[in-house]
This record gives C-alpha cells, structure tokens and sequence, in this order.
C-alpha cells in the first residue's frame, strides 16, 4: 500500500492507492486552527448524470456520458436501466473520475424489480419510463425511501391511464404494469413536494404517443433550476419543451436524440468546500466551473458574499477568499435567505448559520422534511445537541446565536447531514458523526476531498469505494 501526501494544489483520488480514515463509518470530523489554500476537482453532477443516463435509455441512437458520477445514486439508476434492456457500458475515458458510460438504447422490458435506494431520481424519474416497457416493474428502496413523497408519481400515471398497483398511502414500494406505451395528452399534479414529479413526466413524455400538457396545480414549486435542468437536457437532444405560462409545460411527441455529453462537476457537491474558506480562512478553488450551467450550486457565487466571502473566477476555475475566515479571528453575519431555488444547498448553509454571530432565518425549505431524511427536523436535532439554539418553522429554521461543543452528530443515511457536520466540525473539536459512509450517495470520495482540502495526510486504497459503500 502507497501512502499518499497531499503535497500539490490539486487532489485527484484516483491517482493513487488509498485507504479512507473511516472505521465502520464513524468520523471525527477534522478542525483546522489555520487558513487553507487549495484548488480542487469534484466529480460530476448527480443531477446531470442521472438526467443524461435516463434520456440515453429513452433515445433513438447510442450516447455517451464523459466525465460522469460513478456514486451510489447513478450506480442505482444504472442498474435500474440495465434491468430494462438498456446496454450500459463502461469505456475508457481521460477522465479523474471513473470510466465514461457508452449508452445503447433497446425497447424496455418489464418483469423487473428497481431498487430506487434512497434516489430521488430513481423513485420519481424511472416509473413514467417503466410505463413503455411490457411487463410489470416493482419500485422499492431503503427503508428511508419508503417515507419519501411518491403520491404525485403514482396518481399522475394513474392519470395516464397506467395500471399502478399500490397501497393507497402514496409511498414505495408500488408495481406498474406496461403495455409498451402511454397515451399522454393532459395531467394537472401537485408538485410543490418535489421539483422531481414534473422532471420525471418531462423526461419521458416526447416517447408518449400524444406527448404531454402538465399542468402543476400546488401553491408552490421547488428546485426551479431543477426543471430547467430537464428542459435544457431534452432541448440539447432535439426536444423543444414549451413553458406557456408558469407552471404549465407541453412536452411534443418527438424522437430524442443520442448524444455525446460532458458532464459537468457537482456545484451543489462544491458547497462545503467552498463554505470551508468562510470558516477556516484562505483561498479554496474549484476546477472546471461551467460557463453557463443550470446547476443550482451557481447560485453560491451570490449566496456566499452574504457571509462575506469574496468570489473571483480565472477561465474555468472559481475561488472562494473567506479572509482571515471564523478561527482566524473573524465572525459571521445572520442572514436571512430563501433557498426554495436550492433546497439541496439548505444542509450546508444552515451548518454555516450554525456558526454565525447573529440570527438567521433559512426559508422555502419545507419540502426538505421529504428529503433523504426530515432534513429540518434533523438539522434542529443535530445542531441543538451541540448546544445550537436552531428552532422549526413552517417553512423553514430559525437559528439564534449560540456557542457549539463537541458531541455526537447523527447522519440519517443523508449525505448533506454528513456535509454539514463537517462544516461545523471545522471549528467546532470533536464532533463525531456515527456514520459518513452516507456520503456515497452522492461523493464517495468526500472524506479524501475533504483531508486534502484542509492538506491532510490521507492513506488511501484502490478499493476505498466499496468501503465506502456504493459499489
Ligand atoms: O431533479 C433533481 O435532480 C433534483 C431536484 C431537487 O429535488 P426537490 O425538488 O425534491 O428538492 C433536488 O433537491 C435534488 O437533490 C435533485
Ligand atoms: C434531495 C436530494 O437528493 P434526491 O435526488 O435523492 O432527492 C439531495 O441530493 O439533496
């Protein structure tokens, strides 16, 4: 076994044999007592990843993903695909990564279970897929999936005239029965739980014989970044999807192309890191920054100077100063913030309120209590027995000052949960979460990015991942 030193301004863990700090994923999450300087690479983007995976099972032609996320969310929807007939392959590519995925769509079978895990993208992307194929498919997950919200899924393929066999509780597990096409025409849902319930009915609706009118009929919408993800992905393979008023979207029936797609880094993965120049001080970069994306994670570059962060950009790489940064003598801002764009971001920034000296009020998150756990309830939870003063709102947390100690931090099988008590930890000695394993979901490689941002010695092994837990 190498040990590898973090020595260079750039860490690449695939470049050399590893071996995690985590024993059965318990975690100290480290504190730095001085500013760092780092410039780094993130994997790619869940959110992307998963999009391009399902639209190459649904084209006319073979595609092929570069730089894609190799996690546990995209090695679900993977298998997911697979299990329907499509040939998903893995080729050698110049990537830091992983291999790149070459895609060849083929009609979908059914007679098929899909393991959704705890992926959202799973459980709300694949059932208006598996409606095209013949034969039923069973939808199950983790245990914490089973709670995660599944009624706007179900009822909108009812809507469609899909046979769905469920409980009536509007949960997983469920089975559909395909007869290898969907009618479409018009449905009116309630997304206001999840962005993902209109992407899913996006995605596959140029493959319904009439397409689809979808009409979302709840007071609100979240994640707005998030559809326009799906229509930017479905307009770059030849799909024109019409928004004509909002909330209203026409999807024609129409060919979707294959295609050779790059996939960009997770911003949304970029939050701790950058957050932790705001905390400990110093200079942390991120490589590869997309000129234009519709990643919600571009919304840091304005959301990060309301704690007083400076953001410059040189080409394709964005840093983040925090200054003398929170240990190096400085204090944070309160802010009040509606995050209902970016709910995905809300972990991390609340982790950051968490160290502020003055109030903060975080809205537009209610729907995370639907999240991979009730994320306002977790974070109430954890902050609090660190001697935090975070109360629940209807909408959201309201977090008063108040000094934190160590102590034991719960992850709930949520990788945000794992982020943000690392953030904290940063200043914050001794806190100790009792299982960072959950970062797989989205960034197996999070503890290794994480000590060789703060220039760490790590040891680390080709096998890390599976220690990690995704593969
Ligand atoms: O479509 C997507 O890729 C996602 C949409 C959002 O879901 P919600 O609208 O349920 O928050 C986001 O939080 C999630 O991480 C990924
Ligand atoms: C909400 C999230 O994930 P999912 O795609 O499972 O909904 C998330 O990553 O913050």
């Amino acid at each position: 076994m190498q040990v590898f030193r973090y020595s260079g301004p750039e860490f690449n863990p695939y470049d050399s044999d590893r071996e995690p700090e985590v024993d059965e994923g318990f975690w100290v999450a480290p504190t730095i007592t001085g500013p760092v300087t780092a410039t780094l690479s993130l994997p790619g983007s869940k959110s992307l990843t998963n999009r391009e995976l399902v639209l190459s099972a649904l084209a006319t032609g073979p595609s092929i993903l570069r730089l894609p996320l190799h996690s546990r969310d995209t090695a679900l929807m993977i298998d997911a695909l697979k299990s329907l007939g499509t040939s998903i392959t893995e080729v050698e590519g110049d990537e830091p990564f992983g291999p790149d995925l070459e895609i060849v769509p083929a009609s979908f079978s059914g007679g098929t279970s899909i393991d959704c895990g705890l992926a959202g993208t799973v459980m709300r992307f694949l059932p208006p897929l598996a409606a095209l194929a013949t034969g039923p498919v069973t939808f199950d997950g983790d245990e914490a999936a089973r709670h995660r919200p599944m009624k706007t899924t179900i009822d909108s393929l009812k809507a469609l005239g899909v046979d769905v066999s469920d409980d009536g509780r509007g949960l997983l597990p469920f089975s559909l029965y395909g007869t290898g096409e969907v009618a479409g025409g018009e449905v009116a849902i309630d997304a206001s739980a999840s962005s993902q319930f209109v992407s899913g009915l996006l995605l596959s609706a140029p493959r319904f014989t009439n397409g689809l009118t979808l009409r979302h009929t709840g007071e609100k919408l979240p994640s707005l970044p998030h559809i326009e993800m799906t229509i930017d992905a479905l307009a770059a393979r030849g799909v024109a999807v019409e928004s004509p008023e909002p909330g209203v979207w026409t999807v024609p029936a129409d060919d979707i192309a294959g295609r050779d797609v790059t996939i960009e880094p997770d911003l949304s993965n970029a939050a701790p890191f950058l957050i932790a120049a705001i905390v400990v001080g110093g200079t942390v970069s991120i490589k590869h920054w997309p000129a234009t994306t519709t990643q919600v994670g571009a919304d840091l570059i304005e959301l990060l100077p309301l704690w007083g962060a400076k953001i410059t950009r040189d080409g394709d790489t964005l840093t983040v100063d925090g200054g003398d940064g929170l240990v190096g003598g400085g204090s944070l801002p309160g802010v009040d913030v509606d995050l209902s764009r970016g709910g995905e971001l809300a972990p991390a920034l609340v982790a950051l309120s968490a160290l502020a000296s003055g109030p903060s009020t975080i809205t537009g998150i209610g729907h995370l209590r639907g999240h991979e756990t009730d994320r306002l309830a977790a974070l109430v939870a954890e902050i609090n027995g660190l001697g935090g003063a975070v109360t629940e709102l209807d909408d959201g947390l309201h977090l008063e000052p108040s000094p934190l100690h160590a102590g034991q931090w719960k992850t709930y099988g949520d990788h945000r949960m794992a982020h943000a008590a690392a953030i904290i930890g940063l200043a914050v000695p001794n806190v100790e979460l009792d299982d960072v394993r959950v970062v797989s979901k989205t960034l197996p490689q999070f503890v290794e990015l994480w000590d060789a941002l703060l220039g760490r010695t790590v040891t680390v092994s080709p096998a890390d991942t599976s220690l990690l837990g995704f593969l």
